[in-house]
Parts: structure tokens; C-alpha cells; sequence
């Protein structure tokens, strides 16, 4: 990414500060011209102090040239200090509002995009969090570095070479000498370290995903005793970044002692042409101090510039995957207009095929129909397409042929904040967030009322329960069993109350007095919506209107559960497994007596 590129895509951050930062580098300029007052007093005074051991002791004038000279210094530093105060806050002020702008621009961003971004390798949890973290800070750094910084310390080295051209154009020319050898080296240094610094960052994003996924299923490396086996995963991460890291260093210091010793040959040169000079009776001795402590106003900023530079080129690296990430326009959620008070909620897919990023084709020329009012059923073994089926009617994936369509048109055409607020889901894996019951079920409607919250426990079976808790309502949702969590999802659906229910195992981690208890609630909500149900639960496919059997992505039968069994085939295949399971004859027998 180019310089150019890097401040036009930066701009948009940074114009929102643009009259703090004229201010700050208006602050930094008169900073810049303050560092050249020490190098001026330091020669008026070794020439004064000269001038003054010539001649018999005058304690006035020894008196005033001192006060002038203490007060001078003095004045210049508190200048310097006030300058110094004003540039920080100023640019802290950019740094870190900038920071929190460019973190709720990603998050907007990246909630818009596509599962389908979520479910690509380089997108897991660990890396993206990464990849945002260190973006961030290190587009931060270069908005100071290069808006902040770079300005200013230029202008420090130019107004001190001004002056040592003012004063010697031989003593200049030695100065300026130095520089373009300071640059060579500096650029040697950043080309070199340019694929050790995306190494690091590679590994980096790596080791945090680690550290993310050990953590997530601590549960079964503890069950299966694999702390070694970890640990061992873990540490071959943490050596290659070690390495590289210590390539990284090791790199650096050698660059910084040549770099050291080039800017060591320079005050010798300015040292040495000077002398001559003041020996040849051409300068004052003050010239002597004037030139070395202008030089280092010269060098002291070149030598910053490189801190910049290497910071600037480890932002680069950054820059490109963190803008990669945030204007991916390919997994970006393109949003629809269309929304409607004439809504009868028919959900259709036309000959859709459906494949996964990652190349795994999930679904073949599938057709089906969500009714208005009616029961749909998706059967088939695992792994037959069901949930890629649902994740497309929910909108959270593209087809990659044929049609999605809701009331016959394409669902892409509907606003999806209309669409999924219409749409209501329970899913095999519900995520309960951070927080208390009473948090986790209200935001299926945040504005319920405690009322509301209740009620919508009770419908699923969990308001009991909670009473029993010794935090009731208050009690952390995480801490509850799984078949808890899953009635905390159920009570959010029915307090969301959507005209279609999308419904994939709703009942998975339940007993069997709750799975009936919630299926009962579930019967009631069912009435006059589009209903879509996955269940290898028997019970809650058969009364469905309509079955669609799937097997290998395509739909290979659909009707009725009474059909379906007479065709024979897998359906029948499931419906005799499940009995068997159950041991129906024996249960009938002990039931029914
Ligand atoms: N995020 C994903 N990325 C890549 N492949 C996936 C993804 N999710 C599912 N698949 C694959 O797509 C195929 C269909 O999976 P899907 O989850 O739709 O099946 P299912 O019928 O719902 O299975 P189950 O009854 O076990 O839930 C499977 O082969 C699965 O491995």
C-alpha cells in the first residue's frame, strides 16, 4: 500500500480532528524553533565568558550576563514545557478518539458482513480480534507519526541546518553529508525487516486464535488429558514468534550501530571542520559548541525519522489486512429496500445450489416451500444439508445458484433488518450472552416489559425453574445446564413473537418432560405462521404439513408423514430407526398396559 493510498483511505478519520491537528503542528513548529535557542546562547556565552576572562574582573557586568543568560534558558524552557504539554494533549486527543472511531467503524462493518466471511480460515475469532487490535493501534501511531510528528522534526533539522549554512557553508555541507548515509542505512533496515514483520504478524493472529481456542474447549482437553498435547501446539507458535521476534531485534540493533557509528563520524566532522576554522581565527571558540549542538538538533529528528519510518512500515503491514477486512465489499450484507405492510410470509427456494467457501457443496438444485400458516419439515441424516438449507431462508447466506424468494421475490431484495425482524430462530447451538436471564431473554424484544420476560418463560417451561435459583432472574445465564440455555432461546423467541418460526432441533438438549412442555408451547405459537422445523425428533416432524426428505444436499422426497412411510425409502428408513431406538413395542406394551 502506498503513502498516498494509506492518508486517502486515513483522511476519513482524520478530518473530523483536522483543527486540533493544525493546532498541534502549529505548537510543534514553535517547538522546533525553541530547540535552536539553547545551541545560540551556549556560543554567545563561551564567546562572552571569553571575552570577559580578557578583561580585569567587572562583577556587574559578570552579574547581568549570567541573570540574562539563566533567564533566557530558563524563559526558553518553560516555553518548550507549555509547547511540549499542549502538543501531547492535542495529539493523545487525535490518537485516541481517532482509535475509538476506527473501532466502531470496524465492528459496524464487520456485523454487516456475511456469515460466510465468519466461516473463511483467516476469519476465526482469534484472528480477527487480533487483526482489529493491532490495526487499530498501529493506524493510530502513523495518524501522530505522520500528521503529528513528521512536520515538526523536519522542520527542527531544516531551521537547524539553516542556521549552520548561515554561519559556514563548509560546516553545512559536512552536516547535510551525513544524511543521505543515515537514509541509506534506515532504508536497508525497513527492507529488510519487511517480511519478518509480516511473519510476525501472521503468527501473532495465530497464537491469539490458539490461545482462543484452547481456552473455548478447555472441557475436553481436560477430559481427554491433552494439557501435553497443548501445550506442546501452543508452544511451536509461541518459539516461531520468538524467533522471528528475535530475528526482528536482532536486525534492528545492528542497523541502529551503523546508523550510531555514521551519526559518531558526523559530529567528528563537524568537530574537526570547525576547529580548523576557530585555529585559522575564522570562528569563535562558541562556534565549537553551536555546531555540535546544532548537528544534533539535525541528527536527533533524522534519527526519530527512522523510528517513524520503521513504525510507518510496520503499519503498512497492518493497514493492508485491517482495510482488507473492513472494506470487504464481497461479504458486505447487501441490503434490500423492500418491505411490506402485505406480508403472507412464503419462503421459497428455486433449483438452489449452495457452496460453502470453503468449497464443500452443501446443497443441490434444492426446491421447496415454506407455506403461509403451515408446518414444514426437513428430514434427512446428518450432514444431508438441512441447517444449510435454514441458514439460507434465514438470509445468512447467498445461494450460489437458483433463487431464494420470500412472497416471490427475491429475498435479497428485502430489507434484511425487516426480513429478520419478521423471522424468528432457534438453532442447535444457541448462544447465551454474557449476562443474567432476564438480559438473555430480553433481547428477543428489548423493550419488554418485566411482564412480558416472564410470561415468556413460562411459555418455555423455564419460569419455575429461575423462581428456584437463588438470584432468580438475576442469576448469570452461562452458569445454567444446557437444557436451560436452550428454553432461555425458546423464551426469547416467543417473546420476540415473529410471524415466522425457523426452528433447527429446538428440543435438542432437553428431557423429555421439558421437550413435551415445549413442544406443547410450540404447537400453540405455531398456529396461523410459517413455520420451518429440523428435528431428528420424530415427534415434532410428523404432524408437519408438509416433509421434505434430504439426503446428500438434494431433496429426494416430500409430502405427508403417512406418504412419505408408503413410498418407502429413507423417510421410512428414519421412522422404523427412531421406533427401534425407542423400542416402541416395549414401550407400548408397559405404557398402554
Ligand atoms: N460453515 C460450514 N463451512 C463448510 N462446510 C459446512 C459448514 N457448515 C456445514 N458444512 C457442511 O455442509 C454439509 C451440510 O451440513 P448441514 O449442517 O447443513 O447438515 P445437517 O443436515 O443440518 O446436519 P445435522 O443433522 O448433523 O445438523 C455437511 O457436509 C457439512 O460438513
Amino acid at each position: 500500500m502506498s503513502t498516498f493510498l494509506l492518508i486517502r483511505k486515513l483522511w476519513p478519520f482524520v478530518r473530523n480532528y483536522r483543527g486540533s491537528l493544525a493546532l498541534a503542528l502549529f505548537l510543534t513548529t514553535i517547538g522546533a524553533l525553541l530547540a535552536q535557542v539553547t545551541p545560540l546562547v551556549m556560543e554567545y556565552t563561551v564567546n562572552t565568558v571569553q571575552n570577559l576572562l580578557k578583561k580585569p574582573i567587572d562583577k556587574g557586568e559578570v552579574s547581568w550576563v549570567v541573570s540574562t543568560l539563566v533567564a533566557i534558558l530558563l524563559g526558553k524552557e518553560v516555553l518548550s514545557l507549555l509547547v511540549q504539554l499542549g502538543q501531547k494533549f492535542l495529539s493523545d486527543r487525535i490518537r485516541f478518539r481517532m482509535a475509538a472511531d476506527l473501532y466502531d467503524y470496524t465492528i459496524q462493518r464487520i456485523v454487516s458482513y456475511h456469515l460466510s466471511f465468519f466461516a473463511l480460515n483467516q476469519n476465526q475469532t482469534g484472528k480477527l480480534e487480533k487483526r482489529i487490535d493491532k490495526g487499530i493501534e498501529n493506524l493510530t501511531k502513523t495518524v501522530k507519526n505522520l500528521f503529528v510528528d513528521i512536520i515538526p522534526m523536519m522542520a527542527n533539522a531544516a531551521f537547524a541546518l539553516v542556521l549552520i549554512y548561515n554561519k559556514n557553508i563548509g560546516v553545512g555541507l559536512v552536516a547535510t553529508l551525513v544524511l543521505p548515509v543515515y537514509a541509506y542505512i534506515s532504508r536497508e533496515q525497513t527492507n529488510r525487516q519487511k517480511q519478518i514483520r509480516r511473519n510476525i504478524q501472521d503468527v501473532r493472529e495465530n497464537k491469539a486464535n490458539a490461545l482462543f481456542g484452547l481456552l473455548e474447549s478447555i472441557l475436553v482437553v481436560k477430559s481427554f488429558v491433552r494439557e501435553g498435547y497443548e501445550k506442546g501446539r501452543q508452544q511451536d507458535i509461541n518459539r516461531s514468534l520468538c524467533e522471528n521476534e528475535i530475528r526482528h531485534h536482532r536486525t534492528n540493533y545492528l542497523f541502529d550501530g551503523l546508523k550510531s557509528v555514521a551519526e559518531q563520524m558526523g559530529i567528528v566532522l563537524v568537530f574537526v571542520v570547525t576547529i580548523y576554522f576557530v585555529l585559522n581565527r575564522q570562528m569563535s571558540v562558541g562556534a565549537i559548541l553551536l555546531h555540535i549542538m546544532l548537528f544534533n538538533n539535525v541528527s536527533a529528528p533524522v534519527r526519530h525519522l527512522h523510528r517513524i519510518y520503521d513504525e510507518y512500515s510496520e503499519a503498512l503491514v497492518y493497514a493492508e489486512g485491517f482495510f482488507d477486512m473492513i472494506e470487504n465489499n464481497t461479504y458486505l450484507h447487501q441490503r434490500g429496500t423492500l418491505t411490506t405492510t402485505n406480508w403472507k410470509g412464503h419462503f421459497s427456494l428455486r433449483n438452489v445450489d449452495f457452496v460453502y467457501p470453503n468449497g464443500k457443496q452443501a446443497l443441490r438444485n434444492v426446491t421447496l416451500d415454506l407455506e403461509p400458516g403451515k408446518v414444514t419439515a426437513l428430514v434427512g441424516l446428518s450432514g444431508a444439508g438441512k441447517s444449510s438449507a435454514l441458514n439460507l431462508l434465514a438470509g445468512f447466506y447467498d445461494s450460489t445458484q437458483g433463487s431464494v424468494l420470500l412472497d416471490g421475490q427475491p429475498l435479497a431484495s428485502y430489507d434484511s433488518d425487516f426480513v429478520r425482524e419478521n423471522v424468528g430462530l432457534v438453532l442447535q447451538k444457541n448462544h447465551i450472552f454474557a449476562g443474567t436471564i432476564e438480559e438473555n431473554i430480553r433481547y428477543g424484544k428489548l423493550e419488554a416489559t418485566d411482564e412480558e420476560v416472564i410470561e415468556a418463560a413460562r411459555k418455555a417451561s423455564l419460569h419455575d425453574q429461575v423462581l428456584r435459583l437463588p438470584e432468580g432472574y438475576k442469576t448469570e445465564a452461562r452458569s445454567l445446564s444446557g437444557g436451560q440455555q436452550q428454553r432461555i432461546a425458546i423464551a426469547r423467541l416467543f417473546l420476540k413473537n415473529p410471524p415466522v418460526l425457523l426452528l433447527d432441533e429446538p428440543t435438542a438438549s432437553l428431557d423429555a418432560i421439558t421437550t413435551e412442555q415445549i413442544k406443547e408451547s410450540l404447537d400453540a405459537v405455531k398456529q396461523n405462521r410459517t413455520v420451518l422445523i429440523i428435528s431428528h425428533n420424530i415427534s415434532q416432524i410428523m404432524d408437519a404439513d408438509k416433509i421434505y426428505v434430504l439426503e446428500e444436499g438434494e431433496v429426494i422426497g416430500q409430502g405427508t408423514h403417512e406418504s412419505l412411510y408408503q413410498d418407502g425409502g429413507l423417510y421410512r428408513n428414519i421412522i422404523d430407526s427412531n421406533a427401534r431406538t425407542l423400542n416402541i413395542s416395549r414401550l407400548a406394551a408397559t405404557v398402554l398396559g
